[in-house]
């Protein structure tokens, strides 16, 4: 053995030893992932043995609060759930004064879930992290026990915003506060310093943002005066996840709010947040530096709200005139937030609702807060319908009848959207949040998020929440909140279990098979695709040339999106960024599991939507909506596009996959002649789909091949066509005039477009002369000659870089001819299936041949430098 072939062996083996270990690799992420989900599972299980075993003793203190709605992770260590229903009671010192000043100063009649057992357990002295649901009442925890204590609390709030709306709010029901921030006046933050260590101080909540704890020496010498007098009641840091980096708002300020506990260890901390999970929580106890806090964790689970997906369309006038008719029909007069990507598209899509009749105005972080303020003020008194925003339009926002909450472009975060959508049915009345899913979306946010840490991660599981349909929806967030939720709490209250029947398995195989091929083929050309790119490519729409090296698609552009969304998300694609000073470019490549993809045993399978529910199309089979309304009028608009919309599934049988091209025998042709004149089931469709465009292809190439004599090889590879077309002038003609004979193909005369011209110009009978080779005229037919120019501009744009790299190597000048004269650079070039390149040029050339009408002495073509 030589030493070439033993290099050659280990390489092979480490390549398959390699290729074992990231499967390997795979097994354990995915058992890793199931341990996490069945652990989950058990501590749920845990959980309602525990409540089971509750119910059946007699309890000594608990109250109604709904404890099984709720869960500890921090707590597990710190109290037993037995322990926690303890501070649901009302036999607390303080629980008089709570209740009075519940009903008397912030006018409600009673507690929601949770509440009263999260403000018992601060008025102890507890440090807590309260996790519940956005609009569920968090700020009530801390605002109730700072009226009912000694002194102040310190309240840290991300913005400012945020905290006037509070103030504005605790001034109108009589509670007064404070806050200070940058832009206060010196008088102002005076008194309000002054005011933390009186004990007749006029405030009983200080608001701050988390910068000024961090650069204020002033504050925190006032805050330690005040713990000193025991007039620093409480902390309560709102957004807690902030702190986080693993949380979708990290925000570096928090960071340094570890201070606090430090310097006052005996006032407790309230942390609180609607989105966390415990990795976050157990970052945020870290950073925060509160050694033992209890957690809890109110559930996720908004009843009263319906999630969908719809598939944007990708014409974005027809999801805008969708939205339009939700908001005029099932919304009439109803308030609802839009959500958008970014700015400009706040103010492009307020504008073509208006254009729609509706009453939308924007709002974004670039406006004036003057202005900002009117859109708010005047959506929150009814006065606008509805508010086109960015996230700038968020936190904050309180109104407790919105009934919608459309995402024009997905969220960045499962977290996000969560919070985003969480704005909708605050005051427990059903209302919608609909997300409208496109493909280019996912990658102008990937290209955004492409900088922060857990970005792309955080956008993929957004994503995969928008693309399977295998689960119920709420259960889906749910568990991404480290709660287990089945499909039957949801009551049909999301898009997936209302519809669970629209939906059906399939499988993927084949066609991540060609995905994949198309990407290494592109990959060994040196070329990057875009998603974009990738579908035109698959489905056919790219180049000629690559059009005719690959294998194109039947799948509609929809369901060709919707697989390489899923191959995304699954891992057989990835994101491949490439920066300029100007922007970002987001690319795909083979993910870690394509390699998978070349064992034949392995499949793929997905759920898929058999019909589409994009545009308008839903409401024909949705039924009344959770507000009891029935579909509104696009109903007819559903009726005459339902046809068109069936989504077949995708079969595994590998027979009705495209093969590589082979001869026809007649047998064959019979068959698929035959299985026309059937009747078909929808999976027979498929496959006589696939069939048919099989057996088109392999006529096309059995005509060619009766022509040439052999099967053509499907690995071709670019060569130098150059085809000049003359009008019948003779083969005299050109040979008198080569330099007009070796004019390359124009485009006038080459492109397909064009072809319908030539056809009208030429009759039947008239034949064009081709330069065949440096010194060959050949005389072919108009259609062989179309079909040249074809294979001309097929070839032509790659062939540009070939003679431009063979330029660059050789120094030589590009010789016209046939098939270009290609060098040193290729000789080692690895072609697919070690299909030799001249091998490969020899079957374009036999092709080429095939098509004259008329030839002259046969020419093998001449291929300098390449090896036989
Ligand atoms: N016990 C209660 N009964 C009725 N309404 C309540 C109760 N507690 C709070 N609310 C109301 O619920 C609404 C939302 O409360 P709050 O702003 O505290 O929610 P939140 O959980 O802090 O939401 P976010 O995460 O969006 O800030 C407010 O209008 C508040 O008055």
């Amino acid at each position: 053995m030589d030493g070439g072939s033993r290099t050659n062996d280990v390489q092979v083996e480490l390549d398959s030893v390699e290729a074992e270990l990231e499967h390997l690799e795979l097994q354990i992420a995915e058992l890793l992932q199931k341990q996490a989900e069945l652990t989950s599972r058990k501590n749920a299980l845990v959980q309602q043995l525990e409540e089971a075993c509750d119910a059946a003793q007699p309890s000594s203190s608990s109250s109604s609060s709904s404890s099984s709605s709720s869960k500890s992770s921090v707590a597990d260590s710190v109290m037993s759930t037995q322990e926690l229903k303890l501070y649901d009671g009302t036999d607390f010192p303080w629980s008089k004064d709570t209740e009075q000043h519940l009903k008397g100063s912030f006018r409600l009649s009673k507690f929601r879930p949770l509440q009263l057992r999260a403000i018992n357990l601060t008025m102890s002295g507890k440090d807590l992290f309260l996790v519940m649901p956005t609009g569920r009442g968090k700020s009530l925890c801390y605002q109730l026990p700072a009226v009912c204590s000694k002194g102040f609390t310190l309240v840290i709030s991300p913005l400012v915003s945020l905290m006037e709306d509070q103030i504005m709010y605790l001034k109108s029901i009589n509670v007064s506060a404070v806050l200070m921030n940058a832009s206060c006046s010196k008088e102002h933050t005076k008194a309000v310093m002054a005011g933390m260590t009186d004990p007749k101080a006029p405030f009983k909540l200080v608001y701050v943002t988390p910068e000024k704890i961090a650069k204020s020496k002033l504050l925190m010498s006032r805050l330690e005066k005040a713990y000193n007098a025991s007039l620093l009641s409480r902390i309560a840091v709102d957004e807690v996840h902030c702190c986080s980096q693993w949380g979708h708002d990290f925000r570096p300020d928090y960071k340094l709010l570890g201070i606090l506990k430090r310097q006052f260890p005996k006032v407790p901390l309230l942390g609180l947040t609607a989105t966390a999970t415990s990795s976050v929580l157990r970052d945020c106890q870290k950073i925060l530096c509160v050694p033992q806090p209890i957690a809890i964790t109110a559930s996720f689970n908004r009843p009263n709200l319906y999630y969908e997906v719809r598939m944007k369309d990708s014409d974005s006038d027809a999801s805008l005139s969708d939205i339009a008719s939700l908001i005029k029909n099932r919304y009439k007069d109803q308030s609802g937030i839009v959500y958008v990507f970014s700015q400009k598209d706040a103010e492009v899509v307020s504008a073509e609702l208006q254009k729609r009749d509706i009453l939308a105005y924007s709002y974004h972080a670039n406006m004036n807060p003057d202005d900002k303020s009117l859109v708010h003020r005047k959506w929150a008194s009814n006065k606008i319908r509805v508010v086109v925003a960015t996230v700038a339009f968020g936190m904050g926002i309180d109104k407790p009848d919105v009934r919608f909450v459309i995402h024009h472009t997905i969220s960045k975060s499962i977290e996000n959207y969560y919070q985003e959508s969480g704005r909708a049915g605050r005051d427990d009345h059903p209302a919608d949040c609909i997300i409208y899913f496109g493909f280019p979306d996912i990658f102008r946010i990937s290209t955004m998020v492409v900088m922060e840490n857990v970005g792309q991660q955080k956008l993929l599981q957004m994503v995969d929440y928008c693309q399977n349909v295998d689960r119920c929806r709420r259960s889906l967030m749910a568990v991404h909140f480290d709660e287990v939720w089945d499909n039957e709490g949801c009551n049909q209250m999301c898009d997936t279990c209302r519809h669970a029947k629209d939906y059906t398995t399939v499988d993927i195989t084949q066609h991540a098979r060609q995905v994949v091929q198309i990407l290494e083929l592109a990959a060994s050309m040196d070329e990057k695709l875009t998603p974009l790119k990738l579908v035109d490519a698959w489905t056919g729409k790219g180049p000629a040339k690559r059009r005719k090296m690959i294998e194109t698609t039947t799948l509609s552009r929809p369901q060709a999106e919707t697989v390489i969304v899923q191959l995304l998300v699954q891992g057989y694609l990835s994101e491949d960024f490439s920066f300029t000073p100007y922007t970002t470019y987001f690319y795909m490549k083979l993910g870690r599991k394509a390699c998978f993809l070349k064992n034949q045993s392995h499949t793929l399978r997905m759920k898929m939507r058999t019909k589409e529910n994009g545009t308008a199309k839903v409401r024909a089979v949705v039924p009344p909506t959770p507000t009891g309304r029935q579909a509104d009028k696009d109903t007819s608009t559903v009726k005459a596009n339902e046809g068109d919309n069936t989504f077949d599934p995708i079969v595994p049988d590998n027979s009705c996959l495209p093969q590589h091209k082979q001869k026809l025998t007649p047998e064959h042709r019979n068959k698929s002649a035959k299985r026309k004149l059937n009747p078909v089931s929808q999976t027979d469709q498929w496959t006589e789909r696939w069939t048919d465009r099989d057996k088109k292809l392999t006529d096309r190439c059995a005509e060619e091949e009766d022509k040439s004599g052999f099967i053509m090889s499907q690995h071709v590879f670019e060569v130098d066509v150059e085809i000049n077309i003359m009008r019948n002038s003779g083969v005299s003609d050109a040979q008198k005039n080569p330099s007009h004979a070796d004019k390359h193909c124009s485009r006038n005369e080459s492109t397909a477009p064009q072809r319908v011209r030539q056809k009208g110009l030429i009759d039947d009978t008239q034949s064009l002369t081709v330069n065949s080779s440096p010194s060959q005229i050949s005389i072919i037919s108009d259609t062989a000659a179309e079909e040249l120019c074809d294979l001309r501009k097929y070839y032509s744009k790659q062939l540009r870089r070939i003679n431009y790299i063979s330029h660059e190597y050789l120094g030589q000048s590009r010789e016209p001819g046939v098939l270009a004269c290609i060098r040193e650079p290729w000789r080692n070039l690895r072609l697919p299936h070690r299909v030799k390149f001249s091998q490969t040029a020899w079957s374009l050339w036999t092709r080429v041949s095939g098509r004259r009408k008329v030839g002259q002495t046969e020419v093998r073509p001449v291929i300098h430098g390449a090896k036989e």
